[in-house]
């Protein structure tokens, strides 16, 4: 179980309120999915959850800590041992090979050299991608690309995943490939995943609970059918009909 739980967190730059007074609590074990707008508040509440920003005021708690009274060295250890990301743009490492892209976050945690080559075989399996080991990044598609970034998230073995629009920079049929792959690994080993999406479609197939964000604030919460059946304001109603169209 991983909680994460958003106490009247607001987030300012100069008069910009990014994050409004946010509270929230975001269930476990379960893909969250975080819709918005443009501009809404998305990325910067997901870099909440690993400190990568720091709240202006209020408080993020995860697993029943308060993420702001981590000292260095715990903080250092939540990153590794809590929570792994996937990125847009891959953010897989150039000169690296496959595997040894898959290897870098298990070595970063100090795994043994044997240990972590043998997990990130395990996690290469587990993408579809076992033939690819001794391949570089620039060998592969992008969707190929994603799903290395996905070992290389799911390989540290981190209760908590965070995902920025993981697949909108792929074609339809690939980001579908890759979303069946997300809820398959999903179904396996239950992580919590915060998952930032713009597209509607995307949110309805993977998502077992929505957070929509507008102008920094929560609007409604709950399952894509709660949003489409009890669309909690007019705006969600009017977000909720872009689907429909
Ligand atoms: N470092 C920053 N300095 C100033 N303003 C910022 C900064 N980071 C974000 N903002 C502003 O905060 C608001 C929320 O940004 P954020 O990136 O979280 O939105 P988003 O919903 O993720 O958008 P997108 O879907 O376009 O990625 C935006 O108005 C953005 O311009």
């Amino acid at each position: 179980m991983s909680s994460i739980e958003f106490k009247g967190v607001t987030k300012a730059y100069g008069k910009k309120r990014a994050l409004d007074n946010i509270t929230l609590n975001l269930p476990s074990n379960q893909i969250n999915c975080i819709m918005g707008l443009s501009g809404s508040g998305k990325s910067t509440l997901l870099r909440h959850i690993n400190c990568l920003l720091e709240p202006t005021s209020g408080e993020v708690w995860v697993n029943g800590q308060n993420l702001m009274e981590l000292n260095t060295k715990a903080l250092q250890q939540f990153r590794r041992k809590c929570v792994s990301m996937v990125f847009q743009h891959f953010g897989l490492l150039p000169h690296l090979s496959v595997i040894k892209n898959i290897e870098y976050g298990l070595r970063v945690q100090g795994v043994e050299p044997k240990e972590r080559y043998k997990k990130a075989l395990y996690w290469l399996n587990e993408v579809g991608l076992k033939d690819n080991a001794d391949s570089f990044p620039q060998d592969l598609s992008g969707g190929m690309k994603q799903r290395i970034g996905i070992a290389r998230a799911f390989a540290c073995e981190t209760p908590i995943l965070l995902m920025d629009e993981p697949f909108s920079a792929l074609d339809p049929i690939t980001r579908t490939g890759l979303q069946t792959l997300l809820l398959d690994l999903q179904k396996k080993w239950q992580k919590t995943v915060i998952f930032v999406t713009h597209d509607l479609d995307e949110a309805q197939r993977i998502s077992d609970y929505v957070v929509l964000l507008d102008q920094g604030k929560v609007i409604q919460t709950g399952t894509f059918d709660d949003f489409l059946t009890s669309p909690a304001t007019p705006y969600v109603l009017e977000f909720m009909k872009s689907k429909a169209e």
